[in-house]
């Protein structure tokens, strides 16, 4: 699977100007796209296609895909809501092409439409939506048809997936030069509906950027997907120790120790605050007290359940001071905020160390809101990652995976089912299992990552979610296409 490259607006611009000059200039090139597109989805469609161009260079694409559109023999219906003598010149000459070709209307004629358009704002926005804008995307986000977004839908911010306060509900999103981060994560994946990458000729030049991000994909971690050697026993693969577990919370050491087990971790102690003797439904857990089950790790999650009593204080400072890969989430998360010594001494640790913070526990360590964390999910991710020198996963719609070297990912596995309580445990162990076996801190990240949320989809595959997943089927899949990948990649 190729890797895709994910690149900010900042980025973009720089290259749009690199190239400002090319022929076919890149506005013919990306209305051309998107024309070839809405072919596509216009076919069958009985009313024209309606095309909205707003007041910009967005705009200037929409009104290339109407001219291309005509051409093919259609008859779009283009409302333009902008200043033609405002517009930017690439987007003034399409203006001037389509007004040879047909009319601009500043209104929706009430009939029916096929494919809709939206060619309102693109990478451009700038502020918060007023009127007419906010009626318009309603209007359109009440159409029951096809909705084919150009570049980004308007009124979704293409770095951070935040709305500004609302987008446009598209069903199709064509995106140009590359794939955007805003797209895949928070409120993008709601908005895109489908996404195609039209790169318009510049290729080379995004694969040449050092400040891109990438979608997380096994070829990523393709190097640690090792089929199992005969001569090996439950020592090769490590002792993984899940510390918390604290009275009332068992179940989530549990979960996270049974996630641990089954994606192959030679043992799994757990170091549970309650003290129970066995856990009946996976008799193969060793349940000890925390300080012993840190003594026979090998790579150590710390968090799940562990509640921030004084004890759980104390195993923290424990974990952060061992020479182990360590896993932090959930209530160790807390603690961390609370007590700055133990933040320090993260960022010293000789051996690695990956956090699993969801927004609001991001927020803590910020010492922040979650509106900031996610305002900016990639900056929050890598702002944690340089400051505790960890690899940090930042949970929610479109995970980050952040390195303290500043590299960063999106996972685009998982889906809603997986907004239950629990599944933040199972990703833990994953993560432990994998450390365990000697991967990379960034490599767990990523694989145990996209392991999660590929279960997750295939419980939907099988008519299993997204509604009432609960967080322990996830592992059986999670086995399961962890097996083959190991399998395929050898
Ligand atoms: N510049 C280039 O070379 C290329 C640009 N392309 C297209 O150009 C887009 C970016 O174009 P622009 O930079 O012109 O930006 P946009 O067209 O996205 O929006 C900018 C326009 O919207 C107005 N605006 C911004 N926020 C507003 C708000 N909240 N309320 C009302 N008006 C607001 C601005 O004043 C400006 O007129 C890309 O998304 C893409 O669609 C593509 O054609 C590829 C090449
Ligand atoms: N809407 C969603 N789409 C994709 N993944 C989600 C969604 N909601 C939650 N998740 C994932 O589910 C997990 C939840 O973790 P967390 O909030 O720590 O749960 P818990 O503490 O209950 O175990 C994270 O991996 C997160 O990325
Ligand atoms: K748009």
């Amino acid at each position: 699977m190729a890797t895709q490259t994910l690149l900010r607006s900042e980025t973009l611009r720089e290259i749009e100007k690199t190239h400002a000059i090319d022929q076919p200039p890149l506005m013919e090139r990306a209305g051309n796209a998107a024309a070839k597109l809405a072919l596509k989805l216009q076919a069958g469609l009985s009313g024209p296609p309606l095309i909205l161009a707003g007041p910009g260079n967005n705009g200037g694409d929409a009104l290339v895909a109407a001219r291309v559109l005509k051409a093919c023999g259609l008859d779009p219906v283009v409302v333009f809501l902008g200043h033609a003598d405002k517009l930017p010149i690439d987007a003034r000459m399409a203006w001037e092409r389509w007004s040879t070709a047909g009319n601009c209307r500043s209104d929706i004629p009430a009939r029916s439409y096929g494919l809709v358009v939206d060619g309102l704002f693109g990478i451009g926005l700038a502020r918060s939506l007023t009127e007419p804008w906010l009626s318009l995307i309603a209007r359109i986000n009440a159409y029951r048809g096809p909705v084919l977004a150009i570049d980004c839908p308007s009124g979704l911010n293409a770095d951070t997936g935040t709305l500004n306060p609302v987008a446009v509900r598209a069903t199709h999103t064509i995106t140009f030069i590359s794939h955007k981060p805003g797209l895949l994560t928070l409120d993008g994946p709601d908005h895109c509906g489908e996404v195609t990458v039209a790169d318009i000729g510049l290729a080379d030049e995004v694969n040449a950027q050092q400040t891109a991000g990438f979608i997380n994909n096994p070829a990523l971690f393709a190097a640690s997907l090792l089929p199992r050697q005969r001569n090996t026993h439950k020592g090769t693969y490590g002792s993984a120790a899940i510390i918390g577990g604290a009275p009332t919370m068992a179940g989530a050491a549990l979960l996270a120790g049974r996630a641990a087990l089954m994606l192959g971790a030679g043992r799994v102690f757990i170091g549970m605050l309650e003290r129970i003797a066995v856990d009946h439904g996976q008799p193969e857990l060793m349940l000890k007290s925390p300080a012993e089950a840190m003594t026979l790790a090998t790579a150590i999650g710390i968090g799940p359940g562990l509640a921030q009593s004084d004890e759980a204080a104390n195993l923290l400072r424990r974990s952060i001071e061992t020479v182990l890969p360590l896993v932090i989430d959930a209530d160790a998360l807390n603690l961390l905020a609370a007590h700055p010594v133990l933040a320090r001494q993260i960022a010293r640790r000789s051996a690695a160390t990956l956090l699993t913070p969801h927004p609001a526990e991001a927020a803590r360590l910020l010492g922040g809101s979650v509106e900031t964390v996610q305002a900016d999910r990639i900056a929050s991710a890598l702002e944690l990652a340089q400051r505790f020198h960890a690899c940090v996963v930042l949970k929610g719609c479109g995970s980050i995976i952040a390195t303290p070297e500043g590299r960063w990912f999106i996972n685009t596995t998982g889906n809603a089912g997986l907004a239950t309580a629990g599944s933040g445990d199972v990703l833990t162990g994953f993560c432990v299992a994998l450390l365990a076996q000697g991967w990379t801190v960034k490599a767990a990240a990523l694989g145990a990552t996209w392991l999660h949320g590929t279960a997750a989809d295939r419980l939907v595959d099988d008519g299993e979610g997204s509604i009432g997943i609960a967080a322990g089927e996830l592992i059986a899949p999670a086995r399961r296409v962890f097996n083959r990948l190991c399998v395929t990649s050898a």
